[in-house]
């Protein structure tokens, strides 16, 4: 059998990825104390960790840009990469940013409930077309709101104009074979409930798949996987495979307002 653990390992088959959390939380800290219209900490829920924090563009919004970070649903929050947001607020987007219960405090369907209720929240602050991106487990949470089972109100979820799945997780039942399940805690039945790729779409809005050239073959191949089977339900999809790049620096361009990534986020391409 493969091995499963190595297939889904980033961190170890990335040098110098060990201090890259410390890089991400300091990026991101200098970024928000330069920021003119930041908003933290809004609730989403009762829980402790149901906030989001809203980063403001500097004249009128355009519509709702909403980020789900990654990270294996048992690691980081909000405040790892607000520069993120950059790309998205400089061209006029209101971005949220939602953090979330991490397991095994709450299991992958409970996190999956709580970002439908983080963008519901959102979507009442803000007005106009809502756009999600997430990456790795936050590509699985942004796609599971496009399912035919989201919970989301009709009212917001057709505002949703596209959502970028970043090095996206949208079958989840190879995980069941890591070391992470010890954490996960997912059984078949979840695993399958919580594959995007498994579900029929919702609707029709345009969904991007977006992997780094240089990832692990496991993240084309769940990439590849959602683009080719939600196509086949009159989807617009697109698989993007940006050179070079690994699960790591893929979304650095977000912060950019002049990179690719940037325009297929906010729909400028
Ligand atoms: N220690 C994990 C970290 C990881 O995969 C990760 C780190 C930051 C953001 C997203 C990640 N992956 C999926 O959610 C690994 O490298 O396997």
């Amino acid at each position: 059998m493969r091995d499963w653990d190595d297939a889904y390992a980033n961190s170890a088959h990335i040098p110098g990825s060990d201090k890259m959390p410390a890089q991400w939380a300091e990026r991101a800290a200098a970024y928000r104390a330069g920021l003119k219209d930041f908003r933290a900490d809004v609730a989403y829920g009762p829980g402790e960790r149901q906030h989001l924090d809203l980063i403001l563009p500097d004249g009128a919004s355009k519509g709702l840009v909403v980020f789900v970070h990654g990270g294996y649903w048992m690691r980081f929050d909000k405040s790892t990469w607000t520069d993120l947001a950059e790309g998205a607020r400089h061209h006029g987007w209101t971005v949220a940013l939602p953090s979330y219960t991490l397991t095994p405090a709450a299991r992958i369907s409970d996190i999956t409930a709580e970002i439908t209720a983080a963008i519901a929240k959102a979507a009442s602050l803000v007005s106009g077309p809502i756009r999600l991106a997430g990456h790795s487990a936050g590509g699985h949470l942004v796609t599971r709101m496009l399912c035919n089972d989201s919970r989301l109100e009709p009212a917001v979820y057709n505002r949703i104009a596209g959502t970028l799945s970043i090095s996206g997780l949208h079958d989840l039942r190879p995980l069941l074979k890591t070391k992470m399940n010890e954490t996960l805690r997912m059984t078949m039945e979840e695993a399958t409930l919580e594959s995007a790729a498994l579900h029929l779409p919702r609707g029709h809005s345009p969904v991007t798949a977006w992997v780094g050239g240089g990832e692990r073959p496991e993240f084309m191949r769940q990439s590849d996987l959602i683009a080719n089977v939600w196509t086949g339900f009159d989807v617009p999809t697109r698989l993007v495979v940006d050179p070079g790049l690994n699960h790591f620096t893929v979304i650095d361009g977000l912060k950019d307002p002049s990179s690719p990534i940037t325009a297929r986020l906010i729909g400028l391409d």
